[in-house]
């Protein structure tokens, strides 16, 4: 099965070609190959590559920027999605995106369910929540795979921002009252291939579902964690979000509901603690 992938420096995209089943033929585009601020383009490389799958790795991340960079945002993570959707759509193949806990509006203590009323806090929340909907629209096979707090070996996310800072500070305030399910990259690229393996072979359904991590937990207790399984031993001081100002507004209650994920395609919840001492491990092994 060829499979044509947007991304190739990020953290899923990374794991994407570490994780690639046997069988599967990846090729990745990266951002000098396949510009997702040009979405022509991108539904252009897609019908030159007339793979079997489509797997959009690639989005605009950085959740504070995206306030100021909306329209910058909109195209990458909406408009582009959308004209890739359509491709894939025409050429007759499963389209697989990942989307983000952020479309959420984060009230509440339940865990949000895949047909849960939307309402993102941001820009990168709002850009994302378009991108879904232009994937929808498309008509085709398709699997949106909506995830949180991802983090890796690779690239930048908060394990390796607690790292750099717990190696210089003694004392770190990490806010305590935004709860979420920390996803290590590596499962959400097998999640990727498990659906769209399926979903090219008839099997499954298209449609949203959710994947992170167990157990949900506060950023603070994610530092507390990492550090603890670092062996490195910064004071970690729960603070309410209010005390940690910033651009973009973040959902308090990130928890998402996986139930559906496993009906449809056996995908369980990964334990992220399991995750992490591997992600730590690599990290190790190339220092
Ligand atoms: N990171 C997180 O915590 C979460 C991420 N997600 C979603 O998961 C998916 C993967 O995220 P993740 O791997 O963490 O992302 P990263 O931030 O690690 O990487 C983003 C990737 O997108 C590429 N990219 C950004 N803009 C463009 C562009 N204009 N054209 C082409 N490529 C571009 C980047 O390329 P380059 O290296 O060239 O900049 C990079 O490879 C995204 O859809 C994201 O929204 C969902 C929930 C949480
Ligand atoms: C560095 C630091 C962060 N924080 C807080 C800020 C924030 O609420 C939380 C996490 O910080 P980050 O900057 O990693 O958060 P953020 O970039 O918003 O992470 C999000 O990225 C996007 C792409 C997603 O889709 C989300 O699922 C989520 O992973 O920790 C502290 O409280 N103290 C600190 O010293
Ligand atoms: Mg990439």
């Amino acid at each position: 099965m060829d499979v044509l992938i947007f991304g190739a420096s990020g953290q899923v995209a990374r794991e994407l070609a570490l994780q690639a089943p046997e069988g599967v033929s990846a090729t990745h585009l990266g951002r000098d190959r396949a510009d997702l601020g040009d979405p022509a383009a991108c539904a252009a490389a897609i019908r030159a590559a007339a793979p079997q799958a489509v797997i959009n790795a690639a989005a605009y991340t950085a959740v504070d920027r995206a306030e100021e960079e909306e329209e910058a945002a909109r195209v990458v993570n909406g408009e582009a999605p959308a004209a890739m959707a359509a491709a894939a759509a025409a050429l007759g193949v499963p389209f697989i995106h990942i989307s983000t806990d952020y479309v959420f509006a984060g009230d509440g203590e339940a865990p949000w369910r895949p047909e849960d009323p939307t309402g993102p806090l941001g820009a990168y929340g709002r850009t994302k929540l378009a991108g879904e909907e232009g994937v929808r629209a498309a008509g085709g096979a398709h699997a949106i795979l909506r995830t949180s707090w991802v983090f890796s070996a690779h690239g930048g996310n908060f394990v390796k921002t607690m790292l750099r800072l717990g190696a210089e500070r003694d004392r770190l305030t990490i806010v305590a009252d935004q709860i979420g399910g920390p996803t290590p990259a590596r499962d959400i690229a097998r999640a990727c291939w498990r659906m769209a393996q399926a979903l090219a072979a008839g099997q499954g359904a298209s449609g949203t579902y959710h994947f992170s991590g167990s157990p949900d937990v506060s950023w603070a207790d994610f530092a507390r964690e990492i550090f603890a399984q670092a062996g490195l031993a910064p004071e970690v001081v729960d603070i309410p979000t209010s005390d940690f100002p910033t651009p973009a507004v973040r959902p308090p209650n990130s928890r998402m509901d996986c139930s559906s994920l496993k009906a449809t395609f056996g995908i369980e919840r990964p334990d992220w603690r399991a995750g992490l001492a591997e992600v730590l491990a690599d990290l190790s092994a190339a220092a």
